[in-house]
């Protein structure tokens, strides 16, 4: 860690530890909240991404299934917000491994990697209805989920590391040592409990994440779960019903970028820079948002219209929905799903490959078939 790189203005202090950590020194962050005043010219940029959330909130709330968007936005950041840290699976690879989780055959096997970014997906819904505060006790649960069965060193799922930890190579950023982390997690905890905290809700909400991935507490999965939990209180503290916004798109598109803001946090205190970064990141992402989910709902109606007309058949529009959850379906599982016999299903399938809404997954046992409008809408710019 660069010594010269901490001004007088660093949100923290150096303090020395072991001297192969990349220099001497590890950075022991300020307690939450920050000494930083909120300034004038940043308000502008707060209104209108607040404006623009509070549109996404409202045209979320109106759609009669909103399933149809909350499935491909969560399976979305699951995907983008794990590549950013090179654990890579494409929508179909994660498609398929929740149609069939077998176990990875070894430390090698792909299938790692599915199961992580599945794991990713499974602890976004369990955040999401949890009825724990946003807090300690509820991240190490969600690091257990996303640590779950994946092999390799260094997991620990859901505990808090015991040894020295840097992030970049060679070490860029080195947080507290092991041995003192419980003297910046308790005030961080303490910190996240308080009903009202100092700053507008959604600048607290990258306020905390900042300092999450300033403490860094976990030996691995540290970016993975400080992302989880803003999409977490970003719902939780910013007044929506869904999880309708996600910020691993925007950050995924320039990872130096997001990481030389948090570096410069830590180092000068650039509070200003880091969180106007932020919101103009929430604009964009609830504006991308809602122009996908038109797409999708534009999409919807014109399957109606081609397949049933007015006369729309109910157990096509139940499988059409269902299409829009995961676009993805295997003829053996609809039977349980839609409650009708094999046969039925079948020809079900049948007449949707016929209207082109569906298409046969090549080479995949057992036969599943996949919707590629909605795929290429629901996953854009991810195979
Ligand atoms: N200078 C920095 N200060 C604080 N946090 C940073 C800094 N640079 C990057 N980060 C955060 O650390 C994350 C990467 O951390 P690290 O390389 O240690 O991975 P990790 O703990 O193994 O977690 P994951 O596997 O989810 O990345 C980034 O995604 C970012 O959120």
């Amino acid at each position: 860690m660069q010594h010269s790189d901490f001004g007088p203005g660093a949100s923290g202090h150096l303090s020395e530890i072991a001297p192969f950590w990349g220099g001497a020194y590890c950075f022991d962050p300020d307690p939450l909240p920050p000494t930083w005043e909120f300034p004038a010219d940043l308000w502008p940029v707060l209104n209108e991404a607040n404006k623009q959330l509070m549109l996404l909130e409202g045209i979320g709330r109106s759609l009669p299934n909103p399933a149809i968007l909350l499935r491909p936005l969560r399976d979305r950041e699951a995907i983008l917000s794990s590549r950013m840290e090179g654990t890579m699976a494409t929508p179909r690879q994660l498609l398929l491994y929740e149609l069939d989780p077998r176990e990875a055959a070894s430390e090698e096997d792909p299938r790692n990697m599915h199961r992580e970014v599945a794991n990713y997906a499974r602890a976004l819904d369990y955040a999401l209805t949890s009825p724990l505060p946003t807090g300690l006790t509820l991240i190490r649960q969600l690091h257990a989920i996303l640590m779950d069965g994946v092999r390799g060193k260094n997991r620990d799922p859901g505990q808090f590391r015991r040894q020295q930890v840097a992030i970049g190579a060679p070490a860029r950023y080195v947080p507290p040592a092991p041995g003192r982390l419980q003297d910046f997690l308790d005030p961080f905890d303490a910190y996240l409990h308080l009903e009202r905290k100092r700053y507008d809700p959604l600048v607290d909400c990258f306020v905390t994440h900042y300092q999450l991935e300033a403490i860094h507490p976990f030996s691995d999965g540290n970016g993975r779960i400080g992302r989880l939990l803003l999409t977490l209180m970003i719902q939780r503290c910013c007044g929506m019903t869904q999880p309708w916004l996600h910020m691993s798109e925007y950050y995924e598109a320039d990872h130096q970028q997001y990481c030389d803001r948090m570096y410069r946090v830590s180092t000068e205190g650039a509070w200003s820079d880091w969180i106007g970064y932020c919101l103009k990141g929430v604009a964009q992402q609830a504006t991308k948002t809602i122009e996908r989910c038109d797409r999708l709902r534009t999409l919807r109606d014109e399957y109606y219209d081609r397949l049933t007309g007015k006369s729309a058949s109910l157990r096509l529009k139940q499988i059409i929905d269902g299409l829009f959850k995961a676009p993805m379906v295997a003829i053996a599982d609809l039977p349980e799903a839609i409650g009708v016999t094999y046969p039925t299903a079948k020809s079900d399938v049948a007449k949707l490959v016929k209207a082109g809404v569906l298409a046969e997954f090549p080479d995949h046992h057992p036969k599943t078939y996949y919707a590629p409008e909605i795929f290429a809408i629901a996953y854009e710019g991810l195979e």
